[in-house]
């Protein structure tokens, strides 16, 4: 377990093992007020459904779907509504991590509670800010090896699990578009996929540049 003086300030007080960190930023930056958003991921055997956003922040990327938490409403009820207001579709989210990223240019910091399911209810449509889009789930496509070449702790074990094998994909679906994505999520995506909880930070700096980040898992998924 990382030390709690090794938890980067602003996940609160969490028991993580460290699986990766670096940048070139020697402090975490500081921070005032921090915003509650969600975003969630449906994972259907071996395909995961990613949403390409339209407009707003993060436009041209591809994400699971989310929003802010309104007032009023838990984050798990937030990342419900907002997977039916961006893609159409209802499904039983299980909390699966907490992301923690301060962005130059954004006087809020975000505050994210990431969802996940493996089953789901309706047909994934277009919204205004959402095109839905299948991808493969097979081993390379999540692990990105290309990518990830230099940098191996990017495919870290999770303590106390066997990872099990991903299926490769039939059809043509393609990779995982880590390319497209932020740049902190082939860090914990692969986490995800196979069931562990996770939390991190990263500070950015416009343009997808990540300065400064930690990544760890967590054993247990606490969340609401
Ligand atoms: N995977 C991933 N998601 C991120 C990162 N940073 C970040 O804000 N997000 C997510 C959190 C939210 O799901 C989404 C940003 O929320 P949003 O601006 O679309 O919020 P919203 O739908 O409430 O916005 P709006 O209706 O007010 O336009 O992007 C990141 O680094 N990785």
């Amino acid at each position: 377990m990382a030390s709690d003086s090794d938890i980067p300030p602003g996940l609160g007080d969490v028991k993580a093992q460290v699986y990766a960190q670096g940048g070139n930023e020697h402090e975490w930056r500081p921070f005032k007020h921090t915003r509650l958003y969600t975003n969630a991921f449906i994972i259907e055997g071996n395909k995961l459904l990613l949403g390409f956003k339209k407009r707003g922040f993060g436009a041209g990327l591809y994400n699971g779907f989310g929003g802010k938490v309104e007032p009023g409403e838990t984050p798990a009820q937030a990342a419900r509504r907002e997977l039916q207001e961006e893609a159409g579709i209802d499904a039983p989210l299980e909390y699966a991590g907490r992301l923690f990223f301060v962005v130059t240019g954004v006087e809020s910091v975000f505050d994210i509670r990431i969802y996940v399911a493996r089953e789901y209810v309706g047909v994934p449509t277009e919204s205004d800010e959402m095109r839905p889009r299948w991808f493969a789930l097979s081993e390379d496509s999540l692990y990105a090896r290309r990518l990830a070449q230099s940098d191996p702790q990017a495919d870290p074990p999770i303590p106390g699990q066997v990872a099990p094998p991903v299926p490769s994909v039939d059809g043509d679906l393609p990779d995982i578009p880590y390319d497209q994505m932020w740049a902190d999520d082939i860090y914990w995506l692969p986490h995800l996929v196979r069931g562990g909880c996770f939390v991190g930070r990263a500070d950015f700096d416009e343009g997808n540049v990540m300065r400064r980040y930690w990544f760890g898992s967590v054993p247990h998924c606490k969340g609401d």
